[in-house]
């Protein structure tokens, strides 16, 4: 897609046409620092194959990746230890199910979580990211984000990270299950810290639309063309976007929307695209199963106008 395309006063416009649907949600207070941001904030930025980057809209502010996470631990994980062995600690369907439910669980024979969207499933993914030590393994999972994002700067929000891990209750329960049922090895707390660190990873939307664009352009580098992340790799990671990308509802998604996507509680939204574009959006405001109001709205309209559907 060209830059030519979109132009910045059309973005602002977009924006503005959906910044009303921010009045209709809330920002996570589960997290209790989550809840200091501003409901009313919507940005967003489109990275081109040509290297150049439209932003508009509430674009200084920074966020935490939360869900978002999930693709680039999974793509990590993968990496690291293969289909293989990945796929015999986390299934690969759809839940159906809110990102934090422990129900399914229980059910599952053999007990693994059902994909690696969920909290259960990321939880078991962050549990085997090779490193000695949560240190290396936090250390791995940063340099890996530089990489995709072209931005050394990036690390976690100790603010964040530290509010989540002490109200982590549910995701603790979720850990100890699975430690139960030999999904997770090793210590909780360990998990759970690195798990809160990298949900807790700043970014902003140019940020999050360059990790986009990578993953849609089947794992290479916008600039270099270096394949940051193996061909079939990328591939699973736009398949499970597409499949369970927003949660419970990935499937209305798929259809109204019809782009990979990945969603965080904190508001952010990431689009992979194949034809040449990376979407990067904020706003904390969110509807009851936990997407970006105003985020997913966005992505509607800009999916429409551009013709940007896969299906
Ligand atoms: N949906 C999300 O963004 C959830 C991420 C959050 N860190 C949690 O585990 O609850």
């Amino acid at each position: 897609m060209a830059t030519s395309i979109c132009s910045k006063e059309d973005l602002e416009r977009m924006i503005d046409d959906v910044r009303l649907y921010t009045k209709d949600g809330k920002v996570a207070d589960y997290i209790p620092a989550l809840g200091k941001a501003d409901p009313g904030a919507v940005a967003c930025s489109l990275f081109f194959e040509d290297g150049n980057v439209l932003t508009a809209g509430d674009k200084e502010q920074r966020f935490t990746l939360q869900s978002v996470s999930k693709i680039i631990t999974l793509a990590l994980a993968l990496m690291d230890r293969g289909e293989e062995e990945v796929f015999s600690r986390v299934g690969m369907e759809p839940t159906g199910d809110p990102f934090n439910s422990i129900s399914k669980l229980e059910t599952m024979i053999p007990s693994k979580p059902l994909n690696p969207m969920i909290n259960a499933g990321a939880l078991a993914v962050t549990n085997m990211l090779h490193g000695n030590t949560s240190q290396e393994k936090l250390g791995r999972l940063l340099a890996f984000v530089h990489d995709l994002t072209d931005n050394t700067d990036i690390t976690y929000s100790e603010e964040v990270a530290k509010s989540e891990y002490e109200t982590a209750d549910l995701n603790r329960s979720l850990c100890y299950f699975m430690k139960q049922h030999g999904v997770i090895k090793g210590d909780v707390e360990e998990l759970l810290d690195l798990y809160t660190k990298q949900c807790a990873i700043e970014v902003n939307c140019l940020d999050l639309a360059k990790i986009g664009y990578v993953i849609g352009n089947q794992g290479k580098d916008p600039c270099t063309g270096r394949q940051i992340v193996p061909l079939h790799i990328a591939r699973i990671v736009k398949t499970f976007m597409v499949t369970c990308g927003m949660y419970n509802a990935s499937g209305e998604f798929a259809i109204r929307v019809g782009i990979p996507a990945k969603s965080g509680v904190s508001g952010a939204v990431l689009g992979a695209v194949p034809f040449g574009v990376g979407i990067g959006i904020y706003s904390p405001s969110l509807d009851e199963k936990g997407n970006s109001m105003a985020g997913m709205k966005l992505l509607e309209t800009i999916s429409k106008r551009f013709d940007l559907s896969i299906f």
